[in-house]
């Protein structure tokens, strides 16, 4: 899916109507409708509902969702901010419908605000995608007076307060638990700062014409089943252990053997055709029983990584390094001459991201799309401190471009990002997923994909889509508490037969 920008947003907004036999007035009430059945179907029990409605369009989708919920035999109490301005036409034909139908109460001071039950549903409907500015006034009160309650509270379309993609310097913001939000994700709803305004948030489909959003340009994606449907490559009859590629993994020392193990039991459950693992001498047979598939080439010292002298590197279609390498002397110089002679993309993780952030200056040496998989600590270490988390998406998209490389920023919607400024952020994963192994699980995913000929970007994008949801599956039968690395790979086989792979 793609992620629009609120002006994009307006845009698609207006295409639609001139383009389709539907009226302004018709899609607010497709809209509504879309937000009235996922709240019935969200709720079993609805006591009341309180809807909070300014005068925008956001408004009269409040105004049409309360007289669908009454036509539904909801109770249903209406109340609406006014400010100078007059109301747009669809707002007015909506609130003169509602107004034949129950009384619908004004705000324009504090004593107006009505006590909210905490047994109620208060639905927001104050501000959408076209807030311009901080809430102030009347509108901040009520919005304090929302976020004071016990109700629950369900945003249409974005919390009142939140900008669609740019940073809000002023709190007055909705804290929702649900978001029911049209078409298309928004920017906002992707980054952690917002969890606390957004809650859950689902999309539902209101019919925004599909050609428009397909020609509008945009940077954002959010990585969805169709788009890993249309980055996948199906195997054929013909293929062999050739076709799949060769991948070097160079992981582990002296009491971390379990990350290489884990990059490489992921590694071979991602496809790849032959794999090579370079460890200390201490992981030989750790590595030969415990990954059996997998061909062990061993360092000259014992407890630590150190020359990576790998004979005829060009024969490897991906080499993935950093898994429980740890930052010792020999092992940064081992490190910078496998960056020196490498001529693919590297998949660099972990104690590899360490030496990079120790040694900036070998971020020059990093072969062109290299792939680079930090949590924000190490993406900070890396790139620079920001104030916020759209200022880092520049910082991102930025670091990207400089030195040509891809970013796999991992979080709750893990952000990958290219040297051309895309954005991809994941949609499968889970909170037990932060779980010690679990980045080596990924580095190894990605690896086998990059191996696979997949570009690398492509491979990148995919790999976090699929460890998400093999952790997902994991999650399904062990929880968020009990999940292990382990359990990642157990659910990968799942996760690609979904994908008919
Ligand atoms: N996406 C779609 O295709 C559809 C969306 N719908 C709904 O429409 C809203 C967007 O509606 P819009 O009228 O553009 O915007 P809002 O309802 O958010 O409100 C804009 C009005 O409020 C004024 N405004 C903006 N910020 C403030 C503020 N801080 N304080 C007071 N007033 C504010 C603004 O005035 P300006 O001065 O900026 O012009 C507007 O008067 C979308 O979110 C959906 O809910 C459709 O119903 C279906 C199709
Ligand atoms: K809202």
């Amino acid at each position: 899916m793609k992620i629009l920008s609120a002006s994009h947003i307006r845009d698609l907004d207006k295409y639609t109507i001139q383009n389709e036999p539907i009226s302004s007035l018709e899609l607010m009430e497709r809209a509504s409708l879309s937000f009235v059945e996922w709240l019935i179907n969200k709720f079993d029990k609805i006591n009341k509902t309180i809807v909070f409605c300014a005068i925008g369009n956001n408004g009269g989708d409040g105004l049409a969702i309360s007289r669908l919920l009454l036509e539904r035999e909801y109770q249903v109490q209406t109340f609406i901010l006014h400010d100078a301005k007059s109301n747009p036409t669809d707002v007015e034909i909506n609130l003169k419908r509602l107004k034949k139908i129950i009384l619908v109460q004004d705000i324009y001071n504090e004593t107006d605000i009505p006590d909210i039950d905490s047994d109620s549903i208060v639905i927001d409907a104050i501000f959408g995608s076209g807030l311009s500015r901080p809430i102030t006034g009347i509108a901040a009160q009520v919005v304090h007076s929302i976020n004071q309650s016990k109700a629950t509270v369900v945003a249409v379309d974005i919390p009142s307060g939140l900008y669609v993609d740019t940073y809000n310097p002023n709190t007055t913001i909705i804290e929702a638990d649900f978001t029911v939000s049209f078409q298309l994700p928004k920017l906002s709803f992707l980054l952690p700062q917002n969890a606390r305004y957004v809650g859950e948030w689902h999309i539902t489909d209101i019919g925004l014409h599909a050609d428009a959003i397909e020609k509008a340009r945009t940077s954002y994606y959010y990585t969805d089943a169709s788009i890993v449907k249309s980055l996948v490559k199906k195997r054929d009859k013909f293929s062999h252990k050739g076709t799949f590629g060769h991948a070097l993994l160079v992981g582990g020392s002296y009491g971390k053997m379990g990350a290489a193990i884990l990059a490489t039991r992921s590694c071979l459950r991602s496809g790849i055709g032959l794999l090579s693992i370079h460890i200390p001498a201490c992981g030989y047979e750790i590595l030969q029983t415990s990954a059996p598939e997998a061909m062990a080439m061993v360092d000259k010292e014992e407890k630590l990584i150190s020359d990576i002298d790998i004979p005829d590197l060009t024969k490897y279609t991906a080499i993935g390094i950093g898994p429980g390498i740890g930052t010792a002397s020999q092992t940064a110089e081992g490190f910078k001459r496998l960056l020196e002679q490498a001529s693919k993309p590297l998949v660099i993780d972990a104690d590899g991201l360490n030496l990079l952030s120790e040694h900036k200056e070998w971020l020059t040496l990093l072969p062109e799309e290299s792939i680079l998989t930090p949590h924000p600590k190490e993406f900070e270490r890396l790139a620079g401190k920001t104030a916020n988390e759209y200022e880092r998406l520049d910082v991102l998209k930025k670091f990207c471009s400089d030195y040509k490389v891809n970013v796999v920023l991992k979080g709750a919607h893990t952000a990958v990002a290219n040297a051309v400024g895309d954005i991809y952020f994941n949609s499968t994963g889970n909170p037990g997923m932060a779980t010690g192994g679990s980045g080596d699980v990924l580095t190894g995913i990605i690896t086998s994909l990059v191996a696979q000929s997949y570009q690398p970007f492509k491979a990148a994008v995919l790999g976090v889509y699929f460890h998400g949801l093999a952790g997902d599956k994991a999650a399904a039968s062990k929880g968020y508490t009990a999940l292990i690395a382990s359990d990642i790979i157990d659910c990968l086989p799942q996760a690609f037969i979904e994908f008919g792979l």
